[in-house]
């Protein structure tokens, strides 16, 4: 399990984290939702130490992980996949040897072990057809499988989504969701989804928690987050489903006062 506690982050007078408090259950998918540049993937790089927090503690397991050193850090990471908003294929590789990258980096396997393993994760995300393609020549939703495919490659415990389906059609976001959902369960991992889509969330979460000002203002089961009483919670759910997203509403906003 990891656990926040009383998590402050500021970048010079910028306040980001605020006191954040959270426990993100072991084995279960968590979404971590909010509105634009509310600290969301700041929270993220908490967790697997690309980031300090100036006070507070993260806990991953039951270990104080908060003051560990980078060489520390490059060890435990290993318990973790991540895919990250770009998504961050090397444009230089085919899809296979960025499956295979990881494997080769951080374990002992054998080629052979290796090329099975890719083949393997390549055929759960259904791209073993396009394993000699190279990343220009992919679709962006065939992107996202690649990259969750290396995510998944050194079998992590606990993999972490940044906005995953984000740029993609709605229908390809419902199947990478439904893809992220069925290899979470499949092995019993540890996900953390960052995402703004509403209708996704509420599908595919175990558990939501809302970011705002820097805290966690509202958390539960989806089914407790749509009864929630919160101000900003009905707010933000009230316009995704009318297909009007918060941060689109400040901008109109602002260009109103202009
Ligand atoms: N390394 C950094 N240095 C300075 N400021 C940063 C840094 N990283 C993030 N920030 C600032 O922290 C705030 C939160 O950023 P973050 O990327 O976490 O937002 P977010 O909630 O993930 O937004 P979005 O939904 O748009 O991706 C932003 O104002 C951003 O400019």
């Amino acid at each position: 399990m990891v656990k926040l506690v009383d998590l402050y982050k500021s970048f010079g007078e910028q306040t980001v984290l605020n006191g954040i408090n959270l426990e993100i259950p072991r084995g279960k998918l968590t979404f971590i939702m909010g509105r634009s540049g509310t600290g969301k993937s700041v929270l993220l790089k908490h967790i697997i130490g690309l980031l300090k927090p100036d006070r507070g503690q993260i806990l991953i397991d039951g270990q104080d992980v908060t003051h560990l050193s980078e060489k520390e850090w490059q060890r435990l990471r290993r318990k973790f996949g991540f895919l990250f908003q770009e998504g961050a294929l090397f444009d230089s590789m085919t899809v296979a040897e960025n499956v295979a990258f990881p494997l080769i980096e951080h374990t002992k396997l054998s080629k052979k072990e290796i090329q099975r393993k890719v083949e393997e994760k390549l055929s759960q995300v259904g791209l073993l057809e396009a394993r000699n393609k190279y990343p220009a020549e992919l679709s962006g939703g065939m992107k996202k499988r690649a990259a969750l495919a290396r995510a998944l490659a050194l079998e992590p415990e606990i993999i972490l989504f940044d906005e995953p389906t984000t740029g993609l059609d709605p229908m390809l976001q419902v199947a990478t969701m439904k893809l992220i959902r069925k290899t979470q369960q499949q092995y019993g991992l540890t996900g953390v989804v960052v995402t703004h889509d509403v209708p996704i969330a509420l599908m595919a979460a175990d558990y939501i928690a809302f970011l705002n000002e820097g805290r966690v203002v509202a958390e539960g089961t989806p089914e407790e987050i749509k009864k929630s009483e919160h101000p900003f919670v009905r707010e933000f759910l009230k316009s995704a489903f009318e297909g009007c997203y918060p941060e689109e509403g400040r901008d109109v906003q602002e260009k109103h006062g202009d």
